[in-house]
């Protein structure tokens, strides 16, 4: 491989189903109407939970499944119709990034690298140097000749990079590539995956089922559950004003958005006779990310604000805040609407006291 640009591939689902025959027999809908362009050159994420379709969309793209109705398309070229030579070169066009690696235990790191590229044909000199180039790239210098069960699993995940990206493909394809990386090493991975889209420019597509690996590398997310999308967009636009239930209860687990211990056994849906607060979850974002705004609540409401958790975060270059804060209930709705005519969202979660 040279450090060249590759010029990415779009992928565009057209209202694609999938549906598998079930062994007792009836039909499965794995994927369901499913309309969604991913750029070229941008890194999307899918995310939902297990069982919700994201491995049948992957698989699609690379032709390893073919859509029951509808149409993928792979930079232009129709995958599910694609026969014989023509799928051969969409799969060599498109590289896979599997979460167990799917390494070969009997081959080297250079010889499980140099795989496809022999299987594609190419002479052995021009091997030897577009696998030596990629393990360099994925910075595997000293393992070249180590075996897979001499590796650690972030190395095992370079080695499986650097064999996806042998045969130059626009478009890589990652399968919960960092599920079964700790958070560490998972931080690594995701950071060579960006290095790899802004330096060679390939379209990179990853399932997760974490909203931080969405959050830490896509520019794009599409949420997917019973095979439907259910949301799509900018990142940055879906976690700062996520409208689906499910994309709220995937971003729910980030951090400024979880509910201390000491509240969770406490907070209520009703509100209670007595004197209570209720608990805000405030959403900072673009302009408003950094304003100091609990200061001009008290300032200019008079209000005495609990903090009761927070994080600002960046997206991408733009900065975002999530605050969980709890005040008296009686002025949460003056208080709420003060925030708003700010620019910042808010929801109210429930009461305490
Ligand atoms: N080859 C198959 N035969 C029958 N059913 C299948 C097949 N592949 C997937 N399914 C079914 O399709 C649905 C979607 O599966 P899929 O693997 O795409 O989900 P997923 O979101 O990737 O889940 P996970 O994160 O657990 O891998 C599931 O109900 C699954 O059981």
């Amino acid at each position: 491989m040279s450090d060249r640009k590759i010029q990415g591939a779009s992928i565009v689902f057209q209202s694609v189903g999938k549906a598998f025959a079930k062994p007792g027999g009836g039909m499965v809908s794995a994927v369901d109407d499913v309309s969604l362009t991913v750029d070229a050159g941008a890194i999307t994420g899918i995310i939902g939970r297990s069982g919700a379709g994201k491995s049948t969309m992957l698989r699609m793209v690379n032709g390893l499944e073919r859509p029951t109705s509808g149409k993928i398309l792979v930079g232009g070229q129709d995958v599910g119709a694609a026969q014989g030579t023509a799928l051969r070169a969409i799969r060599r066009d498109v590289g896979m990034v599997f979460q167990h690696f799917n390494l070969l235990a009997s081959r080297t790191v250079a010889g499980n690298i140099a795989l496809p590229l022999e299987v594609a044909g190419v002479p052995g000199a021009r091997i030897k140097a577009r696998v030596a180039d990629l393990i360099h790239r994925v910075g595997l210098d000293a393992q070249a000749d180590r075996y897979p069960a001499e590796l650690s699993g972030g190395q095992k995940q370079r080695v499986g990079i650097a064999r996806a990206l042998a045969t130059e493909p626009k478009v890589l394809l990652s399968d919960e590539a960092t599920s079964a990386l700790d958070p560490e090493t998972t931080q690594t991975v995701l950071e060579l995956l960006k290095d790899i889209n802004r330096e060679l420019g390939l379209t990179i597509l990853l399932i997760t089922h974490e909203m931080a690996v969405v959050r830490d590398i896509a520019s794009h997310v599409a949420v997917i559950e019973g095979g439907r999308i259910v949301e799509a967009g900018k990142t940055y636009d879906v976690f700062t004003a996520p409208q689906h239930p499910t994309t709220r209860s995937f971003l729910s687990g980030l951090t400024g958005v979880t509910l201390p211990a000491f509240i969770k056994g406490k907070i209520s849906d009703t509100r209670p006779a007595r004197p209570c607060d209720e608990v805000i979850h405030v959403t900072f974002a673009g302009k408003h990310a950094t304003d100091p705004m609990l200061a001009l609540l008290t300032r200019d409401l008079g209000l005495q604000v609990n903090i009761l958790s927070g994080a600002i975060e960046e997206i991408g270059d733009q900065p975002f805040g999530n605050l969980l804060i709890s005040l008296d209930a009686d002025r949460a709705a003056e208080a709420r609407a003060y925030l708003e005519r700010h620019g910042l969202l808010t929801q109210g979660l429930g009461y305490v006291g």
